[in-house]
Formats: C-alpha cells, sequence, structure tokens
C-alpha cells in the first residue's frame, strides 16, 4: 500500500524534499551572516554599509525561508494528507464487501480506532517522518560541513564526537517504544468498544439502573488506557531529555575548546558564536532523529493493525459478477451448516424448495436455524459446493451482490439511517423519493408518517430511534418493497406490531407482489397460515412441511404450536 503510494506520488515528496533541503541550506547562512555582523561592529571603526548589507542580507535569507517552509509544508503535508485519505477510501471500501463473518467478529470500537488513530500515525509516517528524517540527516551535515569549513575543522569534529550516541539511544528506545505503541493501540480499541457499547446501549443501563456497574467497568479499561499511555511515554519522555543531553555535551566541549581558541586569536568572537549557534540548530536534527524512530516504530504498529484489516479475507469466495435473468427457485440439498469458526451445527441436513411466485413460510422454536436458512439464500455465509442451488446453479457460482440485488431480505432488527422518513425508503435508489408513499402504504405505515412532526420529511434519530419498534419495522419493509427486487425476506421482521396488522401486511404483499417469491419467517402462524409452503424447524433440522391444513392434519408440531396459540389468543381477548 505505502509502496504503491510512494510509486506513485513520488514526484511530489521530491519537489518537498527539494523545498526543505532548500531551507535546510538557507539556514545554514544565517548564523555566518550573525557571526560576520559582530566581527564587523566588533572593530574599531566599524564599516556600517557593510553592517546593513549583512542585515539586508539576513532579512532575504529569511524570506526564503518562509517561501521554503510554505512550500515543504504543502507539498510534504498536502501528500500526507492525499495518502490519509486514500487509504481511508481504501479501508472503506474492503470492509464495505466483506460478508457478515467478518462484522459477526470485530468490534466496532476496534473498527473505529484502526480507522482513527491508526491512520493518523501512518499520516505522520508520510509526512513528518519524511520532515523528520530529511532534517536529521541534511541540516546534520550541512551544519557540520558549514561549521568546518567557516570556522574550524577540528573543533568541529570534536563537538559533534558526542552525536552518534543519539543514533544508539533511538535505536535502543525505538524497540521498547514499538512495544508499547501496540499495546496502547490495543487499550485505544477496547477503550473505544466499551464506549461505543455504552452509548449504544444506554437505554437497557437506564433500565437496570446500571450506572455504578457500567461506570467501574469504564473506569477500568481508562485505566488500563491511561497505564499504557504512562508508560509509553516513560520511554519516549527519557529519550528526548537523553539526546538533549548529549546535544548539550557538543555545547560544554564548544566552550571548553572554543572560548581558549577566541583568547588565543586562533578564530575570531563571530566565529565563536556562529559554532555556537550551529551546536544549537544541531539539536533539533538529534531530536528530529529521535522522533523519527519514535514514530517509525508506532507507526509500523498501526500499519499491522491497518493491513489487518485490508488483508482481511472474504470467507465467501465470489465469483465475477454476471446478470441472468433471476426466477427465484430455490432447491436446497442436505443442507449442514455451522458458523464461520464454530463446530456446532445450526442446520441438519436441510432439503427444501422453494418456486419463483410462491410464498413460503419458517415456523419453530427460537433458535432453530429459521433466520440462518434465510441469510444463506442471500448469500451472507459461506456454505458447502451442491447444498443450495438459485436457478439451477449451485449458489458459489453466483455473485452475491447479484443475489442480493435481486432478493429483498429484511432482517429482524430494523435499522434507519439518521436520515427522513424518505430518504430512508428510497435508500435503495434516490430516484425513488418520489414513490415513497406507495410502498409506505404497501407496507401499512404511510398514516404513522403523516402523523410526524414534519411527515416524510422527518429526520428520524440515530437507528431511527425516533420511531417506535413497529414504525421502524414497518419502514424497513416499505424500504425493502421499494428496492422492487424478484424475491423479499420478510425475517420476524413484524414482531412489533400485533398480529392483525401483520396479518395485513403480508395480505397486502401477496396481493400486490403477484408473482414475487416471499419468504416470511414469524412466530405468530395465523398469520402465514395461507402460506403455499410451510416448513417448521426444530434444533435445524426441517421436522414438518406442507400448506396450513396439511399440517394441521397431520397433528404434530405446528399443530400442537397452532393450537396453543389460539387458546392463548381467546385467553387475551
Ligand atoms: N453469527 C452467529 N455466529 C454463531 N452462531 C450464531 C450466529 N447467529 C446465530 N447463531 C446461532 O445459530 C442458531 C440458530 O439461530 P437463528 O438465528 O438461525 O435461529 P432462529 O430460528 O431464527 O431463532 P429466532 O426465532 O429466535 O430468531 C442459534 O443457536 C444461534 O445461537
Amino acid at each position: 500500500m505505502i509502496k504503491n503510494f510512494l510509486k506513485k506520488h513520488w514526484w511530489r515528496y521530491l519537489i518537498g524534499v527539494t523545498f526543505l533541503i532548500t531551507v535546510d541550506v538557507i539556514q545554514i547562512f544565517i548564523p555566518k551572516q550573525i557571526g560576520s555582523i559582530i566581527d564587523a561592529v566588533g572593530l574599531a571603526v566599524p564599516d556600517m554599509l557593510y553592517v546593513n548589507s549583512l542585515i539586508f542580507r539576513i532579512l532575504m535569507l529569511a524570506v526564503g525561508l518562509a517561501i521554503g517552509r510554505i512550500f515543504w509544508r504543502i507539498t510534504i503535508n498536502g501528500t500526507a494528507r492525499l495518502f490519509e485519505f486514500q487509504l481511508l477510501n481504501n479501508m472503506f471500501q474492503h470492509i464495505i464487501h466483506l460478508d457478515q463473518d467478518f462484522f459477526d467478529k470485530w468490534r466496532t470500537g476496534d473498527l473505529m480506532t484502526r480507522f482513527t488513530s491508526d491512520v493518523y500515525l501512518l499520516r505522520r509516517l508520510m509526512g513528518n517522518s519524511i520532515i523528520m528524517i530529511v532534517d536529521a540527516v541534511f541540516m546534520t551535515s550541512l551544519t557540520i560541513i558549514a561549521m568546518g569549513s567557516f570556522v574550524d575543522w577540528k573543533l568541529t569534529l570534536i563537538a559533534i564526537i558526542p552525536l552518534p550516541s543519539i543514533a544508539v539511544i533511538s535505536l535502543i528506545f525505538g524497540r521498547m517504544i514499538q512495544r508499547r505503541a501496540m499495546d496502547l493501540q490495543k487499550k485505544t480499541s477496547e477503550l473505544s468498544n466499551i464506549t461505543e457499547e455504552d452509548i449504544a446501549g444506554i437505554d437497557v443501563i437506564k433500565l437496570y439502573a446500571n450506572h455504578e456497574v457500567m461506570e467501574k467497568i469504564f473506569a477500568n479499561k481508562a485505566k488500563e488506557y491511561y497505564n499504557s499511555f504512562i508508560k509509553l511515554i516513560r520511554v519516549a519522555g527519557l529519550m528526548y531529555p537523553l539526546a538533549m543531553l548529549v546535544g548539550q555535551l557538543s555545547t560544554i566541549i564548544i566552550f571548553n575548546i572554543g572560548g581558549p581558541m577566541v583568547i588565543n586569536n586562533q578564530i575570531t568572537l563571530g566565529d565563536f558564536i556562529m559554532t555556537h549557534q550551529y551546536i544549537g540548530m544541531l539539536v533539533w536534527p538529534m531530536i528530529a532523529f529521535g522522533d523519527f524512530v519514535n514514530l517509525l516504530a508506532r507507526a509500523k504498529a498501526s500499519l499491522k493493525r491497518v493491513n489487518e484489516v485490508l488483508n482481511q479475507p472474504n470467507s465467501v469466495v465470489e465469483p465475477p459478477y454476471e446478470v441472468y435473468d433471476f426466477q427465484g427457485k430455490y432447491e436446497i440439498k442436505n443442507l449442514s451448516f455451522s458458523y464461520p469458526g464454530t463446530k456446532r451445527e445450526v442446520l441438519k441436513r436441510v432439503n427444501m424448495k422453494i418456486e419463483p411466485g410462491e410464498m413460503v413460510a419458517f415456523v419453530g422454536k427460537i433458535g432453530s436455524g429459521k433466520s440462518t436458512l434465510a441469510k444463506l439464500l442471500v448469500k451472507m455465509y459461506p456454505v458447502e459446493r451442491g447444498t443450495i442451488f438459485l436457478d439451477g446453479k449451485d449458489i458459489n457460482d453466483i455473485n452475491g451482490r447479484f443475489i442480493r440485488e435481486n432478493v429483498s431480505y429484511v432482517p429482524q432488527e430494523s435499522f434507519l439511517f439518521s436520515m427522513t422518513v424518505r430518504e430512508n425508503i428510497a435508500f435503495s435508489d434516490e430516484k425513488l423519493e418520489p414513490y415513497a408513499e406507495e410502498y409506505a402504504q404497501l407496507a401499512h405505515v404511510h398514516e404513522d408518517i403523516t402523523n410526524l412532526e414534519k411527515a416524510y420529511e422527518t429526520v428520524v434519530g440515530v437507528r431511527g430511534a425516533t420511531l417506535s419498534g413497529g414504525q421502524r419495522q414497518r419502514v424497513t419493509i416499505a424500504r425493502a418493497l421499494a428496492k422492487n427486487s424478484k424475491m423479499i425476506i420478510l425475517d420476524d421482521c413484524l414482531s412489533a406490531v400485533d398480529t392483525e396488522t401483520e396479518e395485513e401486511i403480508i395480505k397486502t404483499l401477496r396481493s400486490e407482489t403477484e408473482g414475487k417469491t416471499i419468504v416470511v419467517i414469524s412466530h405468530r402462524l395465523k398469520a402465514v397460515k395461507d402460506a403455499d409452503k410451510i416448513f417448521v424447524f426444530d434444533d435445524g433440522k426441517i421436522v414438518e412441511e406442507g400448506n396450513h391444513d396439511e399440517l394441521i392434519v397431520k397433528e404434530g408440531i405446528y399443530y400442537s404450536m397452532y393450537i396453543k396459540q389460539l387458546i392463548e389468543k381467546k385467553v387475551e381477548d
């Protein structure tokens, strides 16, 4: 990723580094001018014209410095921002195409940290670190050359003796910093996870009056993060003063050796001050070197974490996207399924046929595998070859995106984006916005929407929080209907509306969407009793199948569930 970026944008860095080196070169001449001014004004009769010309030169150099700095900032920092922009896009584009398995396992906070603080460190690697290393190398060598040629080589070579030890200090500390930086990023992720989860689950915390417990858990995580940070800054914080100390040793040498040289007239006072200034100029590149090693170590840790996201493979291997005349005929043969990374079979030797235009219902106990099968129909998880056939083709040979374009799957948890109701309904295509009312009517939610403060233009809260559960569910159905796909799967997505409304919505769907295949998962048997086929699930197996009348005659599990629900309804009434 970094290599590719550098291959493409090396010229931007070349321009930036040229400006940076120009600035370094200009900087080298300022102490020389100051030294010359001191020597000139120290004469018995100072030549003020010469002094003024030196001052003018300093002014010109300062202007050159300012221009150079502006340009290297624009080019180098701008390129680093471009890298950040492209990296963020790459990461997002990668994860958005990953299948459900990835999102089941990764926690939002962890992902957020990788998108924010890890990317931030990589941006600094691609910007600040270039500046640091160029300054460390060029400023140091140019300053040393200037000191030697403008003043005295012997004095210069003795003064720089302590400098290589800075490199050694940086290298030793760099390793420790990397380890601690990795731990800090992990702790940052954990803290983000818990913050994200606590805010998302704030209702539950309040309802259970569980503030103290959650505060304690949060405080522990925050403390771990704090400790990890302190551990890091202890090492990083020790490295800088040590580097500075070594820098000061050079100053002491200058005073000890350079001072007597002035007294013995070997160098002028201007030369001495110039040398002192040069030594001062060497301190920044030394720190820059330490900073570079520190940043490199931290960025390496971040690169590893970002690459973990970018190299995350899809558990479903997709064939090329190919369009064909989708019918929606499913044939499931002896399908057994365990979620990726788990051993427990949640579907066991399932056989099923769904014909185009049929209405099919999945019923059965909780956790019996109904939603799992529905998700497999839209290829959200990988399945063995030869188990699911769609329109006569193995599902593994059809691109998942194409399937999901033709099948609208309405999941159990209704999620809306914090945009207007109209935009939510027309989520699949903004051109559908003028027709939002029609789809809302089909989903029996039009009246509810017109009663909202701004009707269809009402912006719903985060995740649709400002709508009731039932309203949210029906808006998600309207959204699925607007997609106008050939097949629709309603995964127990009407649990928050009453039985009558659920029945009516299903009836309307059936009559208004003639020819479309409908799969309904519901716990209310009355709502699905008109289905062409009803599959009864129990512990991952299909234990009964047939239409309502056939299943009633069988007097099996379906029959008992149906009678139980009838009695419950009567008792309720
Ligand atoms: N992402 C997952 N990873 C691992 N196991 C899972 C996952 N999702 C569901 N399961 C397990 O698979 C089994 C079947 O779950 P599924 O959601 O398909 O049941 P269901 O019949 O739809 O239940 P319900 O009627 O309560 O919605 C359950 O035991 C559940 O714990």
